[in-house]
């Protein structure tokens, strides 16, 4: 079944992978993004940003200074919020926004990922009535602002203070030592005027914990700070660079009580402090960002996978046997064996991000009529697929870039920065051994529960469960069967994880430690369990994808699915082994099969990134181009470098020249 992306003139070697691919590329995009029609929109979207000539880039990105790239980035910015504004649903922005501008930030990406929903789901109706259809018309630009020099992590000890003056009935905001300015949030240095401030809440001179107020940073008319306010960016990032990541300071800046976000807990006018149905509401921002991120994250994997993937295709060298031409490096067993567990992880990522996105929204309605349960077992799920995903993400990066050998580390190859910005996410919204731990803390209470026969929510439901022995290379040669097996080992061994830190925890209190000392004793051993809860949930994920999916890609995807257990299985075998569930003989069959699905997938690898539909313009890799004339093409890439503007650089005459010269003379 030929794949749709061939066409003239592309590198033969691509053309000869299309030709022999055995599903419908077009189909399993259309899986991918939900429906034929999605995929079209996508395509759409695509070709009328390549077409638009506001979106132009003269010169590439990666040859601008940090001040002309964020220029630049606005320019586009402002082309997508006024003139594309209507032509894309909301749920299209994301793909606008990555097509148009990239993926290291703009101006408004704070604006859209934090401000807006907290506002959403924080602001009580006056407020909103005021505020959220000023900021949706983009009257002004907003951003959060919670993390500070001294404290990210540890959100009880912020030092930012909002005092309320029942006499004024205003907040006093405060920053009250140097370490307590607001640092790193995205667009709060130089782009937004208004900003979500997390802040200590002090009635009568009470601690009530951090909680959010809408402060304005900036006059509207002349974007200079307003008085009380410093403010500024944090300076260049490892990535993220067209983002200003900003500081700010607030001189007992007085704001209108109406201007805390109130929805939850209230402050009446006499200082009366309600507080919220769940106490963690206030943090609902970010779990919208990590509810959101593992898609995204998914995405910045798929397209590594694609650049290298394709690449491996058209790159030819060395010889497997004597004689012959050189090889397309992709045959190699050790490129596949790099690149291909990255195409399923990326869609392994892809698949539980929808899952997660659509849980989430079911949250937030069961939010809005007042019933918060369905919240711990969504915050316990963001936590840890952000922390696994992140980190998965990024290592399967690296291996893409390093795959591409010398040109993997230009950025010509796009490998670089995708990187940077996909390991950011191992810090922001939770640095992950810390978010880790919260998903452990559900698992603990999850273990208790199943020890007192209570329900258990879907994701943990395996925690009832009773281990049978490992079926893992005894199911014949039927793959509906083994795939069942390896899942159910992967349940045990995430059951057995959980309930062994358990138990590891309850004998160092046992011990005579306190619980929270005990923790500390034992958080390796936690986020382990939390790890593999997650990466069960993102198995499951995929196999209920692959259980829905119709028949004409339910091969592929099957092939793929396989390829991705027995990798995962393989990459844990330690848990597997380490209390005899399975033995040695078993995870050399696991290896065995993880060598023949490489070579099962060799023949569809160029198609099965083809499907992830990302465009050339989006994946911005001269590598991973979808025609393959990258040689050419990295010559002319080359070229727009800066130091090739002159032949003979002001640093050679001033420096070198002049020293070469002293140093002839001296002879
Ligand atoms: C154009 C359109 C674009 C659309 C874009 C949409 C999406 C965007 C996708 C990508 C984003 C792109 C760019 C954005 C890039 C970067 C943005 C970055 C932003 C930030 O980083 S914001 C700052 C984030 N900061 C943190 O995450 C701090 C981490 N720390 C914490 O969360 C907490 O301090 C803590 C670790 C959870 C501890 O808090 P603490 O109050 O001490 O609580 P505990 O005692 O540990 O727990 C008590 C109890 O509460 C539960 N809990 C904790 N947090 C939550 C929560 N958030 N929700 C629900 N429940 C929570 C916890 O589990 C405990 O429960 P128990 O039952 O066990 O008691
Ligand atoms: C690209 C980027 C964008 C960001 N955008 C925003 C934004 O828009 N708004 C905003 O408010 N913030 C933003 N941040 C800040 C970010 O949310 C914090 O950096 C993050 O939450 C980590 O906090 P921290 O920097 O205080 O790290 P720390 O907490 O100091 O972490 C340092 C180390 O200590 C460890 N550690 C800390 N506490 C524990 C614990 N309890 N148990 C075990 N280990 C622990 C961590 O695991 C880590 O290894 C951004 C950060 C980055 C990098």
């Amino acid at each position: 079944m030929p794949n749709r992306c061939i066409r003239p003139g592309d590198n033969p070697d691509l053309t000869k992978e299309r030709e022999t691919c055995t599903f419908d590329t077009d189909e399993l995009a259309a899986n991918l993004y939900g429906s034929r029609r999605n995929l079209e929109r996508r395509r759409e979207i695509s070709q009328k940003v390549s077409a638009d000539p506001d979106f132009a880039d003269p010169i590439p990105h990666e040859f601008l200074s940090r001040e002309k790239a964020v220029d630049a980035t606005a320019k586009k910015s402002k082309v997508i919020f006024q003139k594309w504004k209507n032509l894309v649903k909301p749920e299209e922005m994301p793909h606008l926004v990555n097509e148009a501008v990239g993926i290291q930030g703009f101006p408004l990406a704070l604006h859209h990922a934090m401000f807006l929903p907290s506002l959403n789901s924080q602001a009580d109706d006056d407020l909103a009535a005021e505020i959220l259809p000023r900021a949706k018309a983009y009257e002004i630009i907003g951003t959060y602002a919670q993390t500070e020099m001294g404290h990210g992590t540890n959100l009880r000890e912020l030092e930012t203070t909002a005092t309320y003056d029942k006499t004024t009935q205003e907040f006093v905001i405060n920053t009250p030592t140097r370490k307590a300015m607001k640092w790193w949030p995205g667009n709060l240095g130089k782009m937004s005027n208004y900003a979500v401030v997390c802040c200590q809440l002090i009635i009568d001179g009470k601690n009530l914990g951090p909680h959010n107020f809408l402060v304005q940073l900036r006059c509207e008319k002349t974007h200079e700070p307003l008085p009380g306010i410093t403010v500024g960016d944090i300076g260049p990032k490892i990535a993220y660079n067209t983002t200003d990541n900003g500081f700010l300071a607030l001189d007992n800046v007085r704001i209108p009580r109406r201007q805390m976000l109130m929805k939850h807990a209230k402050v009446s006018p006499d200082g009366t402090y309600t507080p919220p149905i769940h106490a963690k509401l206030n943090y609902g921002a970010m779990v919208h960002v990590r509810a959101h991120m593992i898609y995204s994250h998914g995405h910045l994997l798929a397209r590594a996978a694609a650049v290298a993937t394709r690449y491996s295709a058209v790159r030819r060298q060395g010889r497997i046997e004597n004689g012959g031409p050189e090889v397309q490096i992709l045959d190699y067993q050790t490129q596949q064996h790099r690149i291909f567990p990255q195409i399923a992880r990326a869609y392994a990522i892809l698949f539980a991000g929808q899952e997660v996105r659509d849980q989430y929204a079911k949250t937030l309605e069961g939010i809005a009529n007042g019933q918060a349960d369905l919240l711990p077992d969504l915050h316990a799920l963001t936590s840890g697929l952000k922390s696994v995903v992140t980190f998965m993400g990024g290592l399967g990066i690296e291996q893409c870039r390093m795959s591409c050998g010398g040109h993997g580390y230009s950025d010509a190859s796009g490998l670089p920065k995708l990187y940077g910005v996909q390991i950011g996410g191992c810090t922001y919204e939770g640095e992950n051994m810390v978010m880790l731990q919260q998903t452990a803390r559900y698992l603990m209470k999850g273990v208790k529960w199943a020890e007192q026969g209570k329900s258990l929510s879907p994701s943990i439901a395996y925690l009832g469960k009773k281990s049978g022995k490992s079926l893992i290379g005894l199911k014949g040669g039927d793959i509906t069967r083994e795939h069942e097996a390896i899942l159910e080992t992967l349940e045990h061994t995430a059951r057995r994880l959980a309930i062994d830190a358990s138990q590891l925890w309850e004998k160092r209190i046992k011990g005579g430690e306190c619980k929270e000392r005990a923790w500390n004793g034992v958080t390796v051993e936690m986020n382990r369990a939390s790890r593999v809860y997650t990466r069960l949930f993102m198995a499951r994920s995929f196999h209920r994808r692959l259980l829905s999916s119709p028949s004409s890609i339910r091969s592929v995807l099957s092939d793929l699915f396989s390829l991705y257990l027995h990798y995962e299985c393989v990459d844990m075998a330690q848990h597997l082994l380490e209390d005899g569930h399975c033995n040695g003989g078993q995870i050399q069959y696991l290896k065995k099969r993880l060598y023949e699905d490489l070579t099962t997938l060799r023949p569809n690898a160029v198609s099965l990134v083809d499907s992830f539909e990302i465009s050339d313009r989006e994946l911005n890799s001269v590598l991973g181009r979808r025609d393959g004339n990258v040689y050419e093409a990295l010559f002319q890439w080359a070229k727009q470098s800066e130091l090739n503007y002159t032949d003979v650089l002001p640093a050679v005459k001033n420096y070198m020249m002049p020293m070469m010269e002293e140093n002839r003379s001296k002879l």
